[in-house]
């Protein structure tokens, strides 16, 4: 089945390590946003304008019960994907679930300079963001904590620090499975 899922804040490294990861263990790699982009043809910030949050996060659910049908993957799921409906219980019933936890001043130096394709992020100033990642990261920890695996991805600042957290993981992946 070999069905990997990346769940975690924004800016935690899913897209970034799960690309960098899946191509190192020759697997499949999808990000669950750029899934749903192509597959509903329109953006994500599209669909939050269009649907509001509670309409993207539908959609989100049959997008994710879509991937979760793909063999041999490692998926990048958005940063709210586990915190809805029962999508942590469905990810961890049909693969294995990392956690990527990094620190809120990681993601806050990543996060400042990528807001514009996350409507959460877009109209914050950059006092307004860490406090909204901080209470974020706590209103959304009960749902991240419930993956299978939990791994440092603080360090994911160059192509270095990508390859050797890529190492790390297999690594963990390896020895726990
Ligand atoms: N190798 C890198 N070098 C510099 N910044 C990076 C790197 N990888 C990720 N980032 C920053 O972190 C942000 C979030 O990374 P990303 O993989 O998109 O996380 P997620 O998918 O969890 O939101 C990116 O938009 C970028 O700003
Ligand atoms: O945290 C969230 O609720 C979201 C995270 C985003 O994905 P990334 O975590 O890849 O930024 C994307 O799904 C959407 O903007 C909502
Ligand atoms: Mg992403």
């Amino acid at each position: 089945m070999k069905r990997i899922y990346l769940i975690g804040y924004m800016g935690s490294g899913k897209t970034t390590l799960g690309k960098a990861f899946a191509c190192a263990a020759g697997m499949q790699f999808i990000d669950l946003d750029w899934y749903i982009e192509e597959r509903m043809h329109r953006t994500i910030r599209e669909l939050f304008a269009e649907r509001g949050e509670s309409g993207f996060r539908e959609v989100e659910r049959n997008m994710l019960y879509e991937v979760g049908e793909f063999e041999n993957v490692v998926i990048a799921a958005g940063g709210g994907t586990p915190c809805f409906f029962d999508n942590i219980a469905y990810m961890n019933r049909t693969g294995d679930t990392v956690f990527l936890n990094a620190s809120p001043e990681a993601l806050f130096r990543r996060l400042k300079v990528a807001k514009a394709k996350r409507p959460l992020l877009a109209d914050k100033t950059d006092e307004e963001l860490m406090g909204f990642i901080k209470d974020g990261l706590a209103g959304r920890m009960a749902f991240y904590s419930q993956a299978k695996y939990h791994f440092d991805s603080s360090l994911l600042e160059d192509r270095r620090q990508i390859g050797e957290s890529v190492e790390r993981l297999r690594t963990m992946l390896e020895e726990k499975s």
